[in-house]
């Protein structure tokens, strides 16, 4: 679990986080979103004790980050600017890392086979695409078996294969009991991706919800030549109705098949009937913009 207490970070006259508080619960996926400079990159560094809050505090598993003794196996992390020495191969890489926490050869190797990187753990980690590069900051995040896991921007530079990689480690990750944290600006991928939404702008929390809550109520879309009279058989069965023009009604709280079989009781007739699933890209926007 992640907690981050009225977390403040100012650097000069920026205020880059504005007393942020949430909890990050174990074993689901939470998604952390907010429009450019709003604030996640540095959140995240202060969780892991990487820059220092201005004020409030952050705690992995109950403790301040730099406070455990073997932090990577509480934490694993993958930040934007990766450290990396270029003329390291990528196995060489993790296990310089690992000696540093007495972890084995074979978990390298494991992490290694985790991220498809076997194939090129011997090639210098310099020369890898950006895709690569990600894999392996990645592959470093899981080498101590971290029951936390913080990925700031992990599909970046990844090719769909990567995406699809991403997506399904993360949703392990979940499924195994462990906190995973992600921020992503693509909100397509964040919406199968994550259970829970943090979103933030400049520094401050605009949301902390699940996903289906954020998206609200799906709707349907409605063409019918009897649309007043459907309408109000719509309404008494509890759906929130809009009509619009020629015939046209906006329908939240039935699903179709409710919309349908209302419409075959009453004898009206339906020439368009159409679910529309809510976007997290609109439920965003809203928020960022309000
Ligand atoms: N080391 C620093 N010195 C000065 N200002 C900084 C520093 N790091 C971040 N900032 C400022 O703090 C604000 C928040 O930046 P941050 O990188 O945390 O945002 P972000 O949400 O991660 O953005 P992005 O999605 O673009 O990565 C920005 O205005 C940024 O310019």
């Amino acid at each position: 679990m992640i907690e981050v207490d009225e977390l403040v970070k100012r650097f000069g006259t920026t205020t880059a986080v504005d007393g942020l508080s949430f909890v990050v619960r174990a074993g689901r996926v939470t998604g952390f979103l907010g429009p450019n400079g709003a604030g996640k990159s540095t959140t995240m560094r202060m969780i892991l004790g990487l820059d220092r809050p201005t004020s409030g505090r952050a705690t992995v598993g109950g403790t301040a980050y730099r406070r455990h003794r073997a932090p990577l196996t509480v934490a694993g992390a993958l930040l934007e600017g990766r450290a990396l020495h270029r003329g390291r191969s990528a196995r060489e890489h993790l296990l310089g890392l690992a000696r540093t926490h007495g972890i084995g050869r074979h978990r390298v190797d494991e992490v290694l086979d985790q991220a498809g990187l076997t194939a090129v753990a011997g090639r210098r980690a310099g020369g890898f695409s950006l895709g690569m590069g990600q894999r392996l900051g990645i592959a470093a995040a899981l080498l101590g078996d971290p029951a936390v896991v913080i990925l700031d921007e992990p599909v970046n530079g990844l090719d769909p294969d990567g995406v699809l990689w991403i997506r399904t480690l993360l949703r392990r990750l979940a499924a195994e009991g462990r906190t995973v944290l992600v921020s992503s600006h693509l909100m397509s991928e964040m919406a199968v991706t994550a259970d829970h939404l943090l979103v933030i702008g400049n520094g401050r929390l605009l949301a902390d919800t699940g996903l289906d809550e954020l998206l609200g109520q799906d709707r349907c879309l409605v063409r019918s030549p009897d649309a007043a009279e459907l309408r109000e058989v719509l309404v008494a069965r509890g759906a929130t109705v809009t009509a619009g023009a020629a015939g046209l009604l906006e329908v939240a709280g039935l699903g179709a098949e409710a919309i349908g079989a209302a419409a075959a009781e009453h004898r009206l007739v339906i020439h368009e009937l159409a679910p529309v699933k809510a976007s997290l890209e609109e439920a965003y926007m809203a928020l960022v913009r309000s």
